[in-house]
């Protein structure tokens, strides 16, 4: 008896020790960023995941601004905020390809607390059939659109001290954490984003800005739809190994991690998986998912294994059959 609990300690000793190591070094620090009477701007407020959002933040009394493309269904976007809030969001018509349409929009709306980038395109395609033109514009709405927004919106941002903690937020996907099938162009567009977002929280922590990315799986969206009408089968194959969400409940976690200041903001259990096999050198807030990280790293890339293996059984077996008929 006296030996088991010995054995016990022995091995609980050091996991309280690596613990409390966590504790004191996790960086940067862990912060909480407000909503209620700060300025959200989101950027594809009109629809999906934005709109999703748009609506939660007003919700939860911020003043929201969404910009997009389209007016039509940025004034839909407004009405039906309207209707279910009674709120009123400020709308911005412009493609955040467009630098100068972007600088005019955020002067306009004025000074931004929280920055949610959140426009996306994506057409699922084979490299070798997709055009270039598909290509570059992934690229350049997803990627370069984000750098846009962010360089149109960060000097203002950055006199904000006054007014507390700031955030930016990027939404990536969770094929922006693993390459996928039929994404050659669309994964690279948000693995940029992190890159991206790793390296801009350095030079905006003093400033007390802080970034997140969002990863969420298949969401039930207007663009999904419209991308599943042509999505190459195995692509679905090998995203169906992440639970779909609805556009709600992915506004609902991204919120709550922006808001928590978490630089990896995680949407369904597969995407605790990911966050903890991609860990990588991310900055990390929060000394639990740290300890999590290095105690379960070694595991979870066994997981990470099993599935490549099972996508690659797939892809294998879906060409052996298509090449029959
Ligand atoms: N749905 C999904 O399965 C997933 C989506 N995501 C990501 O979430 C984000 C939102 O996706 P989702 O809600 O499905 O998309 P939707 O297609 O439903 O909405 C996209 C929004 O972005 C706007 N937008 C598109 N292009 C531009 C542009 N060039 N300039 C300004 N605004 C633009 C659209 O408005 P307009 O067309 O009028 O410009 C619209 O408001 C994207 O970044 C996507 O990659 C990530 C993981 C899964
Ligand atoms: C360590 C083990 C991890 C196990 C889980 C792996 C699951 C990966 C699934 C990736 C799904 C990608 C969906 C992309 C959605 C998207 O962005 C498009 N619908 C376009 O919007």
């Amino acid at each position: 008896m006296e030996d088991l609990s010995f054995l016990a300690l022995l091995l609980l000793l050091p996991l309280a020790l690596l613990f409390l190591i966590l504790y004191f070094i996790v960086r940067p620090h862990p912060v909480n960023i407000p909503i209620k009477n700060r300025h959200v701007f989101i950027t594809g407020g009109s629809s999906g995941i934005g709109l999703a959002l748009a609506h939660q933040a007003a919700t939860e009394g911020a003043r929201v601004s969404i910009l997009a493309r389209s007016l039509d269904k940025l004034e839909e976007a407004k009405n039906y905020i309207r209707l279910s809030t009674g709120i009123d969001v400020s709308i911005f018509a412009a493609d955040v390809r467009d630098y100068d349409a972007v600088s005019k929009a955020v002067e306009e709306a004025g000074p931004i607390d929280l920055l949610i980038v959140n426009q996306g395109v994506f057409v699922a395609e084979e490299l070798e059939k997709q055009g270039l033109d598909e290509v570059k514009f992934m690229v350049e709405v997803n990627l370069i659109g984000s750098f846009n927004m962010i360089k149109a919106a960060l000097p203002e941002m950055k006199k904000g001290e006054d007014r507390g903690p700031r955030s930016i937020a990027l939404m990536s996907s969770q094929a922006g954490q693993v390459g996928i099938y039929g994404y050659t162009a669309y994964s690279a567009s948000k693995f940029g984003l992190r890159g991206l977002g790793e390296a801009l929280q350095q030079e905006v922590i003093s400033h007390d800005i802080h970034v997140s990315l969002v990863f969420p799986p298949d969401t039930d969206t207007p663009g999904f739809a419209e991308e599943n009408k042509r999505r190459p089968p195995l692509t679905g194959i090998i995203a169906e190994s992440s639970g779909a969400m609805n556009a709600e409940d992915v506004a609902k976690r991204a919120l709550d991690g922006i808001k928590s200041a978490s630089f990896i903001v995680r949407c369904n259990f597969e995407g605790l998986l990911l966050s903890i096999a991609t860990a990588g050198l991310s900055p990390q807030r929060s000394f639990v998912m740290a300890f999590f990280e290095v105690v379960a790293g070694g595991l979870v890339r066994l997981v990470a294994l099993c599935f490549q293996w099972r996508w690659y059984t797939s892809i294998q077996k879906w060409q052996a059959q298509n090449k029959r008929t």
